[in-house]
């Protein structure tokens, strides 16, 4: 029988869901492909995945999926890796770069400039670099290990500015064409909208494939990958040259790896406005993949 493919997004807030997978009992079940997240929904929109983690949002504009219940990447309060840096205080801000590895962040943008900021400012989009970005934008979206970087330097050389806002000199970040930058995360800022978290990838298939057997793995590796966030951890540091301590903070405290109802309720918040906005068609409802009654241990 030939191995279900699978793609995967290659940043470090997977990691756990996949672990199973690329370290634990059910290494070698499945076959892994890793890159950005708005390439792993072209590869299940295109066919060249049979399961992907795909940004929420594209749930929505591709027909015919189903969600595997409980398993998500999303973020309660604050999430680190989704920041807005901007050049100017963000109410003055007439141009945006979003990168082009998002969806569902890029949706949450549009969402909390036209709501929250009262601003429409000129999107275009480009690769995740943040000085050619800001050379040609007021302000830019980035994702992933990228962001997360960039949240771990302004740790330690930012301050607070306006209400869930960092302000650091520009030269932090190695952009030397304006003298202040001024960073938002993006969940804080939608949490302070909405009260509610954001959840930004799910795990998703075509409905023929569904099946509890295969719901039980994802879940028995999203459990087992919860089991070693250290290792997971150590071994990013390594490949990230970042903190250790700082990544497993990040992965405790600011992923949160479970579609529980608060998720649930952000989630479906979330897709109201953007149909509200027209970033999608009439919001559908979520259709489950089932699930066996009870959890399965590795
Ligand atoms: C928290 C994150 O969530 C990611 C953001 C996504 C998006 O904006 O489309 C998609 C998948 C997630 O892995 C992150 O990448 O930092």
């Amino acid at each position: 029988m030939t191995k279900l493919r699978i793609s995967i997004v290659q940043y470090l807030n997977t990691a756990p869901l996949v672990w199973g997978f690329t370290n634990g009992p059910l290494q070698g079940k499945y076959d892994l492909s890793f890159t950005v997240p708005s390439e792993c929904a072209e590869d299940l929109r295109a066919g060249r995945a049979d399961v992907a983690i795909i940004p929420a949002i594209e749930y929505q504009r591709i027909p015919g999926l189903a969600i595997l219940p409980d398993m998500a990447i999303a973020s309660k309060h604050q999430v680190r890796s989704l920041l807005i840096v901007a050049k100017k205080p963000i109410e003055q801000v007439k141009t945006f770069a979003l990168d082009s590895s998002s969806r569902s962040t890029q949706v949450l943008t549009r969402i909390l400039c036209a709501e929250k900021w009262r601003i429409a400012p000129e999107f275009s989009e480009a690769v995740p670099d943040l000085p050619e970005m800001l050379d040609n934008a007021d302000a830019a979206l980035i994702i992933g290990d990228p962001a997360l970087r960039i949240s771990l330097g302004i740790a330690k050389d930012g301050w607070p500015g306006a209400p869930g806002q960092t302000v650091c000199q520009a030269a932090t970040l190695g952009f030397t064409g304006s003298e202040l930058l001024y960073v938002s995360d993006v969940v804080g800022e939608w949490r302070r909208l909405t009260q509610l978290p954001a959840v930004l990838a799910v795990w998703a298939l075509g409905r023929e494939l569904a099946a509890p057997e295969l719901t039980a793995d994802f879940l028995a590796s999203r459990d087992f990958g919860l089991a070693h966030l250290g290792e997971i951890s150590y071994e990013a540091a390594q490949d990230l040259e970042l903190p250790e301590q700082a990544l497993e903070a990040y992965l405790r405290d600011n992923i949160d790896f479970s579609l529980d109802a608060e998720n649930r309720r952000g989630l479906e918040l979330y897709f109201e406005h953007a149909a509200k906005l027209g970033l999608i068609g009439k919001a559908k409802a979520i259709q489950w993949a089932p699930a066996k009654s009870a959890a399965v241990k590795l």
